[in-house]
Parts: structure tokens; C-alpha cells; sequence
């Protein structure tokens, strides 16, 4: 049985807006069953289209459109319009699919330009397709991607019961900047990732709370924002940011603080579940068996 197994992602890093992102320890699993008459796509992910009007088929046939209709059993530990890169799993997934049952062959780079295509980012595409932490953009006709060392932090994961649909929080968004903000939240931003290609990791503490591009607009969509900031410096955290398009939280910690940041932020009232993954250096898998 062919397998295919996407991790989520965390985007923007702050300033990174749309463009740094980074793989993260909870997956998106399609377990590929049978042919069929037509497709079938079995989850038990809320209200996810179960046919082929399902993202990860919808990418799939826009990859390979002849594809012959499949019976798929999709399992997600990623909470869906939660900033985690839930749909950047989905479209990853449905290249992949394509890429498998028409044997494509597709190199990375070709993955990545598709995904970043169809998701009009590459932030979290990139990350869940080539692994890690990547600093990239498009250029032209091209995607170029930079790999940074992983974060050596603990990543601990807020997450709101509420959803905030990408297609919202970046709706907020300005549609322009003037260019002295434009030129300074971009120096910010070339810092930052200059920085972590340098692993100058005081430098990236520093300028991940720093971003001018979309947090303070979003900050109003996502209240916790501001007060867990606050509670996770208090008790020792690196730095916290918005993840992707929220509402998930980044806190990154040393582990010998992560306890107590936890405890602080619960301490406080926020009751949203929090778990504490890991940055994973390993994209899309193909199992298979
Ligand atoms: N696992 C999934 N399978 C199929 N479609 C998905 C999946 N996850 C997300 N999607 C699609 O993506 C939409 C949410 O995408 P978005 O608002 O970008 O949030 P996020 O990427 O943070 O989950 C969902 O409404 C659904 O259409
Ligand atoms: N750069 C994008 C990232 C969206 O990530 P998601 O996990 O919320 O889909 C943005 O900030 O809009």
C-alpha cells in the first residue's frame, strides 16, 4: 500500500512574512487503499468534502487530471485553519499523489513551484516538501529556496479552539506600505535571515518579535497574542510569534524553561491545549508497503 506522510509547518517566524518557514513534528498521513469507481476520500477531519472536491484530490488532478479515481483513508494530527500549514499539507499530499500513481518523477524543486503556486506561498509548502527550516521566494519561473539550521529550541504550540482562515487574517492586511516601513521592516526581515544562516541565535531572538509586515495588523484577530508574549518572557522564553497565519502561538524555549512557561501561560488562564513539538529535517515521505 502506497503511503504518504506530510508534516506541518510553521510560518513567517515573525518577519519572515511569506517567505521562512519551517517543518514541525505533527503529520498529515494518506493512506492510498484501492482503485475505484470514484474517489473516495475517507477522514474524520469536521466538515472536509469526502469526494473529489477534497484539496488533496482537487491538487492531485491538477497535477495528473487522467488520474484514475482512488479509495484514500487521510488521518491529520494538524488542527485544520489554525495556522500549522493544515492546508499546505493537503496540497503537498496531493502532489505527491499525483506524483506517485502517475510516476511523475517530479524533483523537489518542481514540487515546491507547484505547491507554491496553487497555495500563493511558499512559506509553509516549502518547509512540508524539502524539510527543516527554509528561507526562500519565488523568482520568475523559478522557486528559490535557502535551508537554515534547525531552531535549537523547544517550539511550544498555543493553540486557540478557534479557527482564523489564512484567507482572513491575511484579508487585514494592508495593501501597501509606504517605503520607509517598507524598507525597514524589509531590513528587519534580511536580518533575520541572515542571522539564522549564521546561527547568531541572540540576533534571531531579537528580531523575531520585530515583524512590521502582518502582526501588528493580525494582533486584533488573536488577543492572546500580547498577553503570552508577555508571560512567556517573564518566564524565560527566546521569543514568541504568530504562527503562520494564526491563531497558533510559537513560543520558543530552552528546555530547561519550557515547564515553566508552560505553567505560566495555564497559570494565567489560557486554557487552549498546548503541546511542545520539534522542528524535523524530513519533507514529504513516500512508504511503500
Ligand atoms: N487535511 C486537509 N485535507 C483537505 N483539505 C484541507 C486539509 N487541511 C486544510 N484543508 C483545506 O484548507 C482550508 C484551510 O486552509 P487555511 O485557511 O490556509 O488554514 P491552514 O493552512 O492554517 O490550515 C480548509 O478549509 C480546507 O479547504
Ligand atoms: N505567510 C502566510 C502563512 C500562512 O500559514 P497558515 O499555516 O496559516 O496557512 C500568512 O501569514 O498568510
Amino acid at each position: 500500500m502506497l503511503t504518504i506522510k506530510v508534516p506541518a509547518t510553521s510560518a513567517n517566524l515573525g518577519p519572515g512574512f511569506d517567505s521562512i518557514g519551517m517543518a514541525v513534528s505533527i503529520y498529515l498521513t494518506v493512506k492510498v487503499i484501492e482503485p475505484a469507481a470514484a474517489w473516495q476520500v475517507e477522514h474524520d477531519l469536521g466538515d472536509l468534502p469526502h469526494d473529489e472536491t477534497n484539496l488533496i484530490v482537487q491538487t492531485a488532478l491538477k497535477v495528473a487530471p487522467d488520474l484514475t479515481p482512488h479509495h484514500l483513508q487521510v488521518t491529520s494530527e494538524i488542527p485544520v485553519a489554525h495556522g500549522l500549514g493544515s492546508s499546505s499539507s493537503a496540497i503537498v499530499a496531493g502532489i505527491e499523489l499525483a506524483n506517485q500513481l502517475a510516476d511523475l518523477q517530479l524533483p523537489a524543486e518542481q514540487k515546491v513551484l507547484i505547491a507554491s503556486q496553487i497555495e500563493g506561498h511558499p512559506d509553509n509548502v516549502a518547509p512540508a516538501i524539502l524539510g527543516g527550516l527554509v528561507i526562500g521566494t519565488k523568482a520568475g519561473e523559478k522557486f528559490l529556496a535557502v535551508p537554515a539550521p534547525a531552531l535549537p529550541w523547544d517550539l511550544i504550540t498555543y493553540i486557540p479552539a478557534y479557527n482564523l482562515a489564512t484567507a482572513d487574517a491575511r484579508a487585514v492586511l494592508p495593501a501597501t506600505l509606504s517605503f520607509q516601513e517598507a524598507t525597514h521592516a524589509s531590513a528587519i526581515a534580511n536580518t533575520l535571515a541572515a542571522a539564522l544562516v549564521a546561527q547568531q541565535y541572540e540576533v534571531v531572538a531579537q528580531l523575531l518579535e520585530q515583524d512590521q509586515f502582518h502582526e501588528p495588523f493580525r494582533q486584533r484577530l488573536v488577543p492572546e497574542l500580547t498577553t503570552i508574549r508577555r508571560l512567556a518572557h517573564e518566564a524565560g522564553a527566546v521569543a514568541t510569534y504568530l504562527s503562520g497565519a494564526g491563531p497558533t502561538i510559537m513560543i520558543l524555549s530552552g528546555p530547561d524553561c519550557t515547564a515553566k512557561v508552560v505553567q505560566a501561560i495555564q497559570g494565567a488562564g489560557l486554557q487552549a491545549p498546548i503541546q511542545v513539538l520539534t522542528s524535523v529535517a524530513t519533507g514529504v515521505q513516500v512508504e511503500r508497503a
